[in-house]
């Protein structure tokens, strides 16, 4: 999920220490394609960085390192001392002016060239990044909206089918002023039709960066956008899929039940804070009703699930449609199983109803009674906030430079998962 910019160091020092000015021109592309290179480099240099910001981040900023290990891209690499001047010195040999005097004129020439000559607007920057336009935002609830993006010009989109075909995908959305960018993970397209606009679930993380700007820009705003990136790709030979999901963790689910239509059975348990993020999304398989809701309707004389059904079924939020639609998707592939492809739990925070490890357990076994396929492989996939993910299933790990799965935790390590492979997403 990291870009795969290698960046060498050593040969980036000498390269700008032993360039002429002369040949600047000449070699442009290059240094251009090395400072692009900086910029997404998560080990860059401070003192490199620096010069590629547009202001200095203010100290609130240096979450850089649980960024990384979200597989964010980001500018800031993580560090402890993010001004350590100390640090700085120790291992700069290139000084800070000759960066910013190469800089300036290559940013200058890069965007003459980018727009031809005469000042007009390329809707694709040299460093991958598509130009896209604002076309819909529609709320889903307070804290989450749908947005619709759609090609700045006809010619260039991002090409949605050239990540693999069998994977989860995101795409990156750059916040021009930070210089940073994030990964949004693409909703899959209504129809089938292969649309050059990109829906993106976007939750508004309170003091959050880039979804704090997404959700502030007006309609008709440009996005930069680039991708798709893979963010995990199916192993062959799935034929179960338990899916838990947290919050907008329910696109990714969305993305492998289509992928995975007629080919694999699964089971989203999704996690929601409120209602309102999925409205008229009714469980398939409800949990057994406690005593206090036997109660409840002996005293009261009805069923307040009932009740609450009723509510839901008024209108449906376009999530819990797309989700509805997807279970309708027409089998393919090697098998046909006869019982219900794609079954989906609500649990909300509000109502309190939450994922209980019970349930998983009698997901996990009632897959094992319907498979089909000996020796079909069986996926506990887990996607949605940080907290979430570390709670059922423990931290990811930041290993070398790269995000790696870590040991399994969480409640999930206390639980007999015999036969099924956990993926922390
Ligand atoms: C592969 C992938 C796919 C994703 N798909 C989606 C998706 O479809 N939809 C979606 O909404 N998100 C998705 N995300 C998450 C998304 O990429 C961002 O992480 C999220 O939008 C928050 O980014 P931000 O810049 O707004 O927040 P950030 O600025 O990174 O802040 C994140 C949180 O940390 C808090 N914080 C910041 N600094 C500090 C500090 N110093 N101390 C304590 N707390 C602090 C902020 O208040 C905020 O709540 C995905 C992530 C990945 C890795």
């Amino acid at each position: 999920m990291h870009p795969q910019s290698h960046v060498d160091r050593h040969g980036l020092e000498s390269l700008f220490t032993s360039l002429p000015v002369k040949n600047m021109v000449a070699k442009m592309p290059l240094v251009l394609e090395v400072l692009e290179a900086i910029v997404w480099e998560d080990r860059a240099e401070p003192r490199m960085r620096l010069f590629m910001l547009c202001r200095p981040r203010p100290a609130f900023l240096s979450t850089s390192a649980k960024r990384s290990e979200q597989g964010q891209q980001t500018t800031s690499a993580p560090r402890p001392q993010q001004h350590g001047g100390e640090q700085q010195k120790k291992t700069g040999s290139i000084r800070p002016f000759t960066v910013l005097a190469l800089f300036v004129p290559l940013g200058y020439a890069l965007s003459w060239a980018t727009n031809g000559g005469n000042g007009s607007t390329a809707s694709s920057s040299a460093d991958g990044f598509v130009r896209y336009t604002l076309a819909r935002k529609e709320d889903v609830s307070s804290t989450s909206a749908i947005f619709t993006l759609e090609p700045a010009t006809s010619s260039d989109s991002l090409a949605r089918r050239s990540a693999a075909e069998r994977a989860i995908t995101s795409v990156q959305i750059k916040q021009p002023q930070l210089q940073i960018a994030r990964n949004y993970t693409l909703l899959p397209s209504d129809t089938g039709t292969d649309s050059a606009n990109l829906d993106l679930l976007i939750r508004k993380e309170r003091n959050g960066e880039v979804s704090g700007y997404l959700h502030r820009l007006p309609l008709g705003s440009d996005i930069e956008v680039r991708g798709p990136v893979v963010d995990f790709a199916f192993p062959e030979g799935v034929d179960e899929v338990v899916f838990l999901a947290g919050g907008t963790g329910i696109v990714p689910a969305m993305q492998v039940a289509k992928a995975l239509a007629g080919q694999a059975r699964m089971h989203v348990l999704w996690a929601s804070r409120c209602r309102q993020d999925c409205v008229g999304g009714i469980s398939d398989t409800p949990p057994p009703q406690s005593w206090t809701s036997w109660l409840k309707a002996g005293i009261f004389g009805f069923d307040a699930g009932q009740v609450k059904e009723i509510e839901h079924d008024r209108e449906r939020s376009r999530v819990v449609l797309t989700l509805e639609q997807l279970k309708l998707l027409p089998p393919s592939g090697r098998t046909a199983h006869e019982s219900p492809q794609l079954l989906v739990d609500y649990y909300v925070d509000d109502e309190d109803t939450f994922i209980q490890p019970g349930d998983i357990q009698r997901s996990l076994q009632s897959a094992y009674s319907t498979t089909q396929q000996p020796g079909g492989r069986k996926l506990l996939l887990i996607s949605g906030p940080e907290g979430f993910i570390n709670y059922w299933a423990g931290p990811k790990q930041w290993l070398n430079g790269r995000e790696a799965q870590g040991p399994l935790g969480g409640v999930l390590s206390t639980m007999s998962l015999a036969g099924w492979e956990v993926v922390k997403l």
